[in-house]
């Protein structure tokens, strides 16, 4: 692999002649691949396989998963690489947090953040670019969590609206890229001498949105996917600095995780000493006790607040509790349930009022009103476990790859009405069983020939 040669000369000089050759030689080795699997789901079915587990990483194993396949489409599997699931399994998020994953598109750290919160507390997933904000979408609603709403916002938005206010905070910085070299070598044009200290720049800023956001006792969990110094210890000497109130949580220097740059308590993933790519982890302590002013964030399903725009009418409450009653064997808060426009979502709880904020995920989208009906959406059927909803079809691999690519097959159900479809106790939507005909309601963006 061809590497500047300011990148080659500077890190000689921060490795030293022995170790840099090591740490060259790592180059020419292929990228390692790994995924996670997400345990919001059932995973007998990959019970049999004996894929070699990530240490320090709940859920990592090393390996390929097809992006066509069963398992990916329904949530499954998450394909992420050993270091960058690091940062996930350091932040540890527990169920009922207040999360903020600042910078999250695609998803791998957000996804990795639901595996732990089972479905209980508030993830705030938020991505800057509205294009990557689509994927983070699609990614998260694969995953099938029901406490998570994804943004696209600029982080000085968010902490207009947020202040103080979250326990659990990952900012996964843009950043120059270089622990990504090896994955992707077109990261490497983008390198110039100078570019690890612009990112910095950029980094320091975000990194000050990021603090008033940080409830106090909260915790922020620090990481970029790359090696320079610029953008990782001196971003944190900056923080120590400039926010005393910030403490350093000693991380632990095991699995091949190394020291950083005359800094022990945070971790770096060196190719040479780590079985995956760049990165860098840092995990800083909120130590202001204070309790967090309630009063500050006007909770969206305050029981006190007025009706608005978004509150379901009866008659919509009415469609949808038809619908739940035929269909499923779970009830939502009707406190929880919002509309925009014809669209009906489940928001998570504990959410303030988002006020002008830009959306791109408002919770679970749960269907859409049609004329004195209501129209399940995709991403319910992915979400609700078989358990939780009446009518279910079985399909076969062969009826997968026909309901993937948009047709319609034959059952030998004689019900009529909405079922939903299921591979191995894990659910690929709702179709419709009209006169022995499961319907295609498979997403036409998401369609695909295997
Ligand atoms: C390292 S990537 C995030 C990867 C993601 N956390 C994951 O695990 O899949 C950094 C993200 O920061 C976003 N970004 C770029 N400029 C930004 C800015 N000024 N403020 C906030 N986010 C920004 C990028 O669009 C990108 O999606």
């Amino acid at each position: 692999m061809k590497l500047p040669i300011a990148f080659i000369e500077k890190y000689e000089k921060i490795l030293g002649k022995k170790e840099f050759q090591e740490f060259l030689a790592s180059f020419e080795e292929k990228p390692v691949s790994a995924y996670r699997l997400n345990p919001l789901k059932d995973l007998s079915v990959m019970a049999n396989q004996d894929a070699e587990a990530i240490a320090g990483s709940p859920f990592g194993y090393y390996g390929k998963v097809a992006g066509k396949s069963a398992n990916h489409v329904m949530g499954l599997v998450y394909s992420q690489e050993p270091a960058a699931q690091m940062v996930g399994a350091i932040a540890d998020a527990k169920p009922g947090l207040k999360v903020l994953d600042l910078c999250a598109a695609p998803g791998g750290k957000s996804t990795q953040l639901l595996s732990s919160m089972d479905n209980q507390g508030l993830l705030v997933s938020n991505e800057i670019s509205a294009k990557r904000s689509k994927i983070l979408v699609e990614n998260i609603e694969r995953f099938g969590a029901r406490n998570v709403i994804v943004l696209n916002e600029s982080v000085e938005n968010l902490a207009k609206i947020f202040p103080e206010f979250f326990d659990l905070i990952i900012l996964d910085a843009p950043c120059s890229g270089e622990g990504m070299f090896r994955k992707d070598p077109s990261a490497i044009q983008y390198w110039n001498e100078d570019y690890p200290a612009q990112c910095s720049v950029l980094q320091k800023e975000i990194i000050d949105e990021a603090m008033k956001m940080l409830a106090p006792s909260g915790q922020l969990v620090y990481s970029t996917c790359t090696w320079s110094r610029e953008e990782n210890e001196d971003n944190i000497s900056y923080m120590l600095e400039k926010y005393p109130n910030l403490s350093l949580i000693p991380l632990t220097h095991e699995f091949g995780l190394a020291e950083g740059i005359n800094m022990s308590e945070v971790v770096r993933c060196w190719p040479h000493h780590f079985r995956g790519e760049g990165q860098f982890i840092a995990k800083l302590q909120n130590k202001t006790m204070v309790a967090p002013h309630i009063s500050k964030h006007r909770l969206k399903n305050d029981k006190n607040k007025g009706k608005n725009a978004n509150t379901v009418s009866s008659e919509q409450y009415k469609l949808w509790e038809t619908f739940a009653f035929e269909n499923l064997n779970i009830r939502f808060e009707r406190q929880l349930l919002q509309v925009f426009g014809d669209y009906l979502y489940l928001l998570p709880a504990g959410l303030p009022d988002l006020g002008r904020l830009k959306i791109a995920r408002n919770g679970l989208h749960l269907g859409t009103f049609k004329k004195n009906r209501f129209e399940p959406s995709f991403a319910l059927g992915l979400a609700l476990k078989p358990s939780e909803v009446k009518n279910k079809t079985e399909i076969s691999d062969e009826e997968f790859v026909m309901y993937v690519a948009g047709k319609s097959f034959k059952s030998s159900s004689e019900c009529s009405g909405w079922t939903q479809l299921v591979i191995a106790n894990n659910g690929l939507g709702f179709a419709k069983l009209v006169n022995g005909t499961v319907k295609n309601y498979f997403p036409k963006g998401l369609r695909f020939k295997i």
